[in-house]
C-alpha cells in the first residue's frame, strides 16, 4: 500500500459506485470500509467522494484540514428547496456563510436565547404529558408521532412565535420538505442524466414545495413586521437585526426566511428522531429503563414534574443520551462537505472540489474505540470514566453526532436542553411498555435523517407516587 492513490472499490461507467450504496448507505459504506480502509475514494456518478469511516480519519478532515473541507457541495435539490442554497446549512464556505452563521450563533442559538425559551419548553412538555395521560387509558399510542408534534411545536413557537396547527397545513409542509430533502436525486451526481429526475416528476414537486413554503414564510415575516413585536422569537430578532444593520452586513428578506428555514430543516426531524431512538433502546433494555427512572424519581421526589435545574444531577440520563447518539446518530453520514483547495491528506493528494462524507454511524460502532461490545446499548460505558469519557461536543472524534469544526451544528445547546428535559419528564411521569412486535424492531428509514422505519407504539401508565 505504498502508492499514494486512495483505495477505491471498482466502479461502473456512468454511475460510478452509486449502485453500491443500497437502501442504507451508512451501512453499505461501513461494509466497504472494512475492505478498502477508513479513508476511501468513491465516485457518485463522475463526482469524487471521499468517505471517512474512523475517528482518526474524521479528525484529519475536520480538525487538521478544517478550513479546506469547510464548504458544501451544490445539490440541485438544495438549490431548489433552500433558496438557492442561501441558507446557512447549504451555503458554500465564504463571507455569506460566515455572516449567516454569526447572526445565528449570536442572536438565535446562544445560551442566553436557549435559556429564554425555557417557558416554551415547559408548556409544551406539560401539554405532551396531558396528551399521554389521556391516551394511556386506551390502546397503544404512537409515540413517534407525539415526539414529532412536540419538536415541531417547540421550534414553531421559538422561530415564529406561535404554533401553526389547525388552519394551516404547516406540518404537512414540513413533512413534505423533509421527505423531499431526503430524496436521492440522481441528477445531482450525473448532470447529464438530470432528465431522469424530470421524468420522475421530481423537479415540479420541488418547485411546488419551495413556493408553498416561501409563501407561508413570507406571510409570517410580514405578520411580524406588522405586529407589536414585543415577543422575541427568531423572526422578531432577525427583523430587529435588519433594522439595526449592526452586524456589518445587510440581512435581507431572503436571508431572514432562509435562516428560519434552517431551524426547521436542521432542528425538527433530528430532535424527534433522537427521542424516538432513546425510547426504543430503553424499551429494549428494561434494566436501563428502570435505572433511569429510579435516578429521575430520586432527584425529583415529591414533585410532579422535572425542571431544567434538576438535570444537572442526572448522570445516568446523560449517559443514556450519549449512548443513543453513539449508536443512532440522527444524521449518520453527517451533512456532506466539499474541499475548496488541493490538499495532502495522509500522503494522498485530494483535489479541490472533492466531496466528503463522514460516516458517524460507523465511527460510533468502531470496535477499536468502543470494544468488542460496540454494537450493544450499554449507557454504563460512559459512567466508567477510565475507559471512555468522550464528550459529544466536537472535541472527541470518537463521538461527533453534531459534527466538529467550522461547520459543526450551531443548534447543539438548543437540541440537548430540549432532549434532556423531555426524556426526564417521560421517565418521571409514566411507566412504559412496548407492544410486543415492536420490542426488537430497529428497522431504519431511508433519507438523510435516519429514524425508525415503523412508528414506535407503546403503552404508558401514569406513575402512582
Ligand atoms: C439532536 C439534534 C441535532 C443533531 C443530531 C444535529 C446534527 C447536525 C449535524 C451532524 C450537522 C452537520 C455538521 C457538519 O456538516 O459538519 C448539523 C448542522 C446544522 N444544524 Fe444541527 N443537529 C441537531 C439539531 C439542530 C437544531 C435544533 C438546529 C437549529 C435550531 C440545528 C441547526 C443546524 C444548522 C443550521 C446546521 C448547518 C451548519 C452549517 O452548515 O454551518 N441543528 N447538525
Amino acid at each position: 500500500k505504498k502508492s499514494n492513490t486512495l483505495a477505491s472499490p471498482p466502479r461502473l461507467p456512468l454511475i460510478g459506485n452509486l449502485h453500491q450504496l443500497g437502501q442504507h448507505p451508512h451501512r453499505s459504506l461501513r461494509t466497504l470500509s472494512h475492505r478498502y480502509g477508513p479513508l476511501m475514494l468513491l465516485h457518485f456518478g463522475t463526482v469524487p467522494v471521499l468517505v471517512a469511516s474512523s475517528a482518526d480519519a474524521a479528525r484529519d478532515i475536520l480538525k487538521t484540514h478544517d478550513r479546506v473541507f469547510a464548504s458544501r457541495p451544490r445539490y440541485r435539490i438544495y438549490e431548489k428547496l433552500l433558496y438557492g442554497s442561501r441558507n446557512m446549512a447549504s451555503a458554500p464556505y465564504g463571507e455569506y456563510w460566515r455572516q449567516m452563521k454569526s447572526v445565528s450563533v449570536i442572536h438565535l442559538l446562544s445560551n442566553k436565547m436557549v435559556r429564554s425559551f425555557r417557558e416554551v419548553r415547559q408548556e409544551e412538555i406539560s401539554l405532551l404529558m396531558e396528551k399521554i395521560k389521556k391516551l394511556s387509558s386506551s390502546s397503544p399510542m404512537n409515540l413517534s408521532k407525539l415526539m414529532t408534534t412536540l419538536t415541531n411545536d417547540v421550534i414553531c413557537r421559538v422561530a415564529l412565535g406561535r404554533k401553526y396547527g389547525a388552519g394551516t397545513d404547516f406540518k404537512e409542509l414540513i413533512d413534505r420538505l423533509m421527505r423531499q430533502l431526503g430524496t436521492f436525486s440522481l441528477g445531482s451526481y450525473v448532470p447529464w442524466l438530470a432528465w431522469t429526475d424530470w421524468i420522475r416528476g421530481l423537479d415540479s414537486q420541488l418547485e411546488k414545495t419551495a413556493k408553498d413554503f416561501d409563501e407561508l414564510l413570507e406571510k409570517i415575516v410580514q405578520d411580524h413586521e406588522d405586529g407589536d413585536g414585543d415577543k422575541a422569537d427568531f423572526a422578531d430578532v432577525l427583523l430587529a437585526v435588519q433594522k439595526e444593520k449592526s452586524v456589518g452586513f445587510e440581512i435581507n428578506r431572503l436571508s431572514i426566511k432562509a435562516i428560519i428555514l434552517d431551524a426547521f430543516v436542521g432542528g425538527t426531524d433530528t430532535s424527534s428522531t433522537l427521542l424516538e431512538w432513546e425510547m426504543t433502546e430503553l424499551l429494549r433494555h428494561p434494566k436501563c429503563l428502570k435505572r433511569l427512572q429510579e435516578e429521575v424519581r430520586t432527584v425529583c421526589k415529591g414533585r410532579s414534574s422535572v425542571s431544567e435545574d434538576d438535570i444537572q444531577e442526572m448522570n445516568y440520563l446523560r449517559a443514556v443520551i450519549k449512548e443513543t447518539l453513539r449508536l443512532h446518530p440522527p444524521v449518520p453520514l453527517m451533512v456532506p462537505h466539499e474541499s475548496t483547495e488541493d490538499v495532502k491528506l495522509r500522503e494522498h493528494h485530494i483535489p479541490a472540489g472533492t466531496q466528503v462524507m463522514i460516516n458517524l454511524w460507523a465511527i460510533g460502532r468502531e470496535v477499536a474505540t468502543w470494544g468488542p461490545d460496540a454494537e450493544e446499548f450499554r449507557p454504563e460505558r460512559h459512567l466508567d470514566s477510565s475507559s471512555s469519557a468522550a464528550d459529544f461536543r466536537g472535541q472527541d472524534f470518537e463521538l461527533i453526532p453534531f459534527g466538529s469544526g467550522r461547520r459543526m451544528c450551531p443548534g447543539i445547546s438548543f437540541a440537548v436542553v430540549l432532549n434532556e428535559v423531555v426524556l426526564a419528564n417521560l421517565m418521571h411521569r409514566f411507566d412504559w411498555q412496548s407492544t410486543e412486535d415492536h420490542q426488537t424492531d430497529v428497522a431504519e428509514s431511508i433519507g438523510s435523517v435516519i429514524r425508525r422505519k415503523f412508528p414506535l407504539y407503546v403503552t404508558a401508565s401514569p406513575t402512582t407516587t
